[in-house]
């Protein structure tokens, strides 16, 4: 029987977010942040990449339907596009919206929407062009 497969959908959304660490002071969370930690805050542009790992069923040839996994997806994408991450989105409520706790939370937010036999396999966030993070679970 043949392998597991990887089968990969990428997304986009914009949104604004400022990094920093509740309960500390502007001195300390610049520290930590610098310049992104400015109480304005700032904006991307992010990529999202998901990934999922399943069988190629014999019969639709599908690991799952892409367009299932696109409207799981669609479904995160809307919680978070044009938003201020820190101040709208509850997940980072308590936690700083780095492009790292991004992958955390798509992953939390897809993991219980596959079909029997699929998994999440690894989410790839895409702040800028130059700064990435991937999360395996
Ligand atoms: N570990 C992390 N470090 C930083 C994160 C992060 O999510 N995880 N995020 C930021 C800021 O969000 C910041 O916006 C990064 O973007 P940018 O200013 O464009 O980054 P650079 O300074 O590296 O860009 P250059 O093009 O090289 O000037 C900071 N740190
Ligand atoms: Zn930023």
């Amino acid at each position: 029987m043949p392998g597991d497969v990887l089968l990969t959908r990428i997304e986009q959304f914009s949104a604004a977010h400022r990094l920093f660490v509740r309960g500390l002071s502007d001195q300390e969370n610049f520290k930590l942040f610098d310049k992104c930690s400015r109480e304005n805050g700032h904006g991307h542009n992010y990529k999202v990449e998901i990934r999922v790992k399943g069988k190629v069923d014999a019969q639709t040839g599908m690991v799952m339907d892409l367009g299932v996994l696109k409207k799981n997806i669609q479904s995160v994408i809307d919680q978070v596009d044009h938003t201020f991450l820190d101040k709208d989105v509850p997940f980072f409520a308590d936690k700083p919206s780095t492009v790292e706790n991004i992958c955390i939370f798509f992953w939390e937010q897809l993991k219980d929407t596959l079909p029997p036999g699929v998994k999440m396999n690894k989410v790839k966030v895409y702040e800028t062009d130059k700064n990435v993070a991937a999360y395996k679970g």
